[in-house]
Order: C-alpha cells, then sequence, then structure tokens
C-alpha cells in the first residue's frame, strides 16, 4: 500500500503509532490477568472447585456488555472476545486440576 502524499503517510504512520501502543497495552493487561486466572484455578484445585463458573460468566458478560455499550463498542464483539479469553482460562483451569 503506498501513496505518494505526505501528509497521508504523517497520519497513517500517526495512527498507527497510537494502534502500536494500545495493541501492546491489551497484551500486557492480557498477561495481569492470566497471572490472577492462573491464582484463581490453583484455589480451585486445591479446594475442589469446578475449573468453570457459570454464573460469574454470564454477570460478567452483561457487564461488559453495559460498559461495551457506554463506550460505542459493539457488545456482540465484546461479548465474543469474553468468551474467547474465558474458553481460555477454562482450559488452563482444566490442566491445573488434573496435575494437582
Ligand atoms: C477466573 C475464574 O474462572 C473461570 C474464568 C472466568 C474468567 O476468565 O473471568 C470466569 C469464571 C470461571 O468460569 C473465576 O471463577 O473467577
Amino acid at each position: 500500500m503506498t501513496t505518494s502524499d505526505p501528509s497521508v503517510q504523517a497520519e497513517l504512520s500517526r495512527l498507527r503509532d497510537s494502534i502500536d501502543n494500545i495493541d501492546a497495552a491489551v497484551v500486557h493487561m492480557l498477561a495481569e490477568r492470566f497471572k490472577c486466572t492462573q491464582q484463581v484455578g490453583h484455589l480451585k484445585a486445591e479446594h475442589k472447585l469446578p475449573p468453570a463458573d457459570p454464573s460469574r460468566e454470564a454477570e460478567q458478560i452483561a457487564r461488559l456488555r453495559r460498559l461495551a455499550e457506554n463506550a460505542k463498542l459493539d457488545p456482540a464483539f465484546a461479548e465474543k472476545l469474553l468468551n474467547f479469553i474465558i474458553a481460555e482460562v477454562i482450559r488452563h483451569h482444566e490442566t491445573i486440576a488434573k496435575s494437582a
């Protein structure tokens, strides 16, 4: 993708710098979230609690949908993203439970 207009290139570059910063923040926030969920996984395994908690998930999805709506983000997208993350967390919790 090319354009000879330097002002377009400058604007594209400015926006991409922000996108790069946001992507870095997302990765760091996800890493922190997974550190917490790993601890939850160990706590659950120690106390013989099930890896998944569907009522907690339902609360989180409802909350995230509300936050998304207020932020003008598609709530269906926010729900899909959270479900994707939670599925990975549950997989980790199952692995922790098996090795406990
Ligand atoms: C982290 C937990 O375990 C699972 C993962 C969740 C999550 O990633 O937010 C929520 C509920 C559980 O299904 C929890 O129970 O809090």
